[in-house]
């Protein structure tokens, strides 16, 4: 099974063209083995490019425990990169179906090829109805819920932008890694807390202005990773509707910067950065 290993702002995943080739009978189990960092390719999931009845192309994503996601938008912009690469459709707008949707894309390419991808990643969804995916028992996504850590209270704000997330607001302590590493030790309890039956990411994230934050991710799913594109989106409606900050968003990552709009326009947010192809390989099948 060919593959192609790709990344947006460091958060990496194997891609496999299942327009071209079969899909893979176990996609989870597939996630899981090319996910290890020691006995795999190594990246935070997989993402399947599959044809679409509706759209230039659609999208599945697996997390590294194998765990299906509605959406990853770091995936997606490097889904529209592929397709628009290796030739699947070569328009600079595409179309690209995912599991909240068909959204669309812009691209900038530079000598034939995609480097920077703006997405329209629709309206954030802020009452858990309105999710399709959400089972009954998820909390309702504009409420702050409290945790308990380290420092004393936690308060986070969830927002879904079709996959849920949610947002603490924190000071500097939070964005050093290390041996007493705050988001790898809370990170956990907020994906697992009872009050997310269907788990959450959790985001971490300092103000430094209303157009500038700082963030850090636990991703359902993946642990720690270096950025995460529907986190960030979710980091400006939840910045917005708790007078943080402004509409408009510059977020810096561990693995880059994100450029965010939540549009008084249309109620939709607007997600721009680069990405990444690194390589392709083969990975054996039965
Ligand atoms: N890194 C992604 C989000 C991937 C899915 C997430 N872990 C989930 O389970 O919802 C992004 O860039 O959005």
């Amino acid at each position: 099974m060919r593959f192609t290993k790709m990344h947006g702002i460091g958060n990496d995943y194997v891609y496999v063209d299942c327009v071209r080739q079969k899909p893979p009978a176990d996609p989870a189990g597939l996630s899981r083995a090319v996910s290890d960092r020691h006995f795999g390719v190594g990246s935070d999931g997989l993402i399947l490019i599959c044809p679409s009845e509706r759209a230039d192309a659609r999208m599945r994503m697996f997390n590294a425990d194998g765990s299906e996601s509605e959406m990853c938008g770091n995936g997606l912009r490097c889904v529209a990169k592929f397709v628009h690469d290796h030739g699947i459709a070569t328009k600079p707008r595409l179309a690209i179906e995912t599991g909240r949707g068909v959204l669309t894309v812009d691209l900038e390419v530079q000598s034939g090829k995609a480097v920077r991808v703006r997405v329209n990643m629709g309206e954030p969804i802020l009452e858990s109805a309105k999710i399709p995916t959400t089972l009954p028992g998820d909390p309702p996504v504009n409420v702050p819920i409290t945790f308990d850590h380290p420092q004393g209270q936690l308060e986070v704000t969830c927002v879904s932008m079709g996959n849920p997330h949610a947002v603490a607001f924190v000071d500097e302590e939070w964005l050093r890694a290390g041996d007493r590493d705050l988001v790898a030790t809370v990170g956990p309890k907020i994906e697992n807390h009872a009050a997310f039956p269907r788990r959450i990411n959790a985001h971490f994230v300092k103000v430094h202005s209303p157009n500038e934050v700082t963030m850090r991710t636990w991703e359902r799913g993946s642990g720690i990773t270096l950025a995460c594109g529907t986190g960030a989106c979710s980091v400006c409606v939840a910045g917005v509707l708790t007078g943080l900050t402004g509409r408009k968003l510059l977020a810096h990552l561990p693995g880059g910067d994100l450029e965010l709009e939540w549009s008084e326009a249309d109620n939709c947010v607007y997600m721009t950065g680069p990405a990444t192809e690194v390589f392709t390989g083969e990975w054996p099948t039965a």
